[in-house]
């Protein structure tokens, strides 16, 4: 018989009064994927999150988590979560609520390498309410990963993390990929998205956009950036071929392109020779801006067309 899948949510609709902020979305995520959801502020992650951990009742839809609903799926200790807002109880010391958390479990994450894994292993003896917010976050997810949960929910787990925080939290990500996990997790940070996670799901005014693999999402994005050094005279750039725009700082020129042959072909026409050539296609970030620019000048929403769902 086939495995459940770790997250199964169909036809889902919440509402807040008259504000609909997630309109009849669908979203499959078979086990061991990692997902990244991305859309802008008020796009609606969170509230599909929240309301796939069952935290509210929808307006319309329904929710399966590991085969069961969310509720049954949390209390089996099958669903690690960390929501945006999450507590820690204060007055009270990071090893002190991390042990009153594992006793839950009749098996839990070995308690060193979930320390190794959340990078808290200078924390135990901390207050909660000394801890950074970044340190914060970890502990947060220390605690879901706790019950060495096969799936994590996670709405956006590195807001308050530096560099190296984010950095730690992506090798995490993909050692519980390696493991088996599933990791659903809602970011802003389109580089984690693209370095983390094999399917990323963009929603746009409550409702999915774009459904892929990052390559396939960005590729969506038909321009090319066509860059060189240029110390001279920027005249007649605007009008090449197929050059939408022109940009870039010093002598460098950044050349943004829906045809980039035609574009190379008038610039080696009129120049010896273009120093520091490059030709990139789209980043995530370009396409994110794309799909979602596009997407919130549509007067009717129904009319949108998804072309990438992954169907994985
Ligand atoms: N408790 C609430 N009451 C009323 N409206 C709400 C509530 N929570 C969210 N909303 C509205 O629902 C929409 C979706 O919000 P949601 O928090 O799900 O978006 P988000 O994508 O998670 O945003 P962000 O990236 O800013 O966290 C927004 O228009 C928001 O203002």
């Amino acid at each position: 018989m086939p495995e459940n899948p770790a997250l199964d949510v169909e036809g889902l609709t919440v509402r807040y009064g008259a504000t609909v902020a997630v309109d009849a979305l669908d979203l499959h995520v078979p086990r061991g994927q990692t997902v990244a959801l991305l859309g802008s502020n008020g796009a609606g992650k969170s509230s599909v999150l929240n309301a796939t951990l069952g935290l509210f009742r929808p307006a319309a839809g329904h929710v399966r988590l590991l085969g069961r609903a969310p509720a049954d799926a949390i209390r089996s200790g099958g669903v690690g979560a960390m929501l945006q807002h999450g507590g820690l109880p204060s007055e009270t010391k990071v090893g002190e609520v991390l042990t009153l958390v594992r006793r839950r479990y009749a098996d839990p994450w070995p308690l060193e390498d979930l320390l190794a894994t959340a990078g808290i292993e200078g924390l135990l003896g901390r207050g909660v309410d000394a801890l950074s917010g970044g340190q914060r976050q970890r502990v947060l997810l220390a605690l879901a990963l706790a019950g060495a949960p096969p799936l994590l929910v996670l709405d956006e787990p590195t807001s308050a993390m530096d560099v190296e925080g984010r950095q730690a939290f992506w090798t995490t990500m993909r050692g519980l990929a390696d493991r088996g996990h599933t990791v659903v997790f809602a970011t802003h940070h389109l580089d984690e998205a693209d370095a983390v996670a094999d399917r990323v799901v963009v929603v746009d005014a409550g409702r999915v956009v774009a459904d892929g693999s990052a390559a396939a999402i960005k590729s969506r994005v038909a321009g090319r950036t066509v860059s060189f050094r240029c110390p001279g005279s920027r005249d007649g750039l605007t009008g090449l071929p197929g050059v939408t725009a022109v940009g870039g700082v010093g002598e460098l020129v950044e050349l943004a392109t829906s045809d980039a042959e035609s574009t190379l072909r008038a610039l080696l026409a009129d120049r010896a020779s273009l120093p520091g050539l490059e030709v990139r296609g789209a980043t995530l970030e370009q396409a994110f801006l794309h799909l979602t620019t596009q997407h919130t000048t549509t007067q009717h929403p129904t009319t949108r067309t998804v072309d990438e769902r992954s169907t994985r």
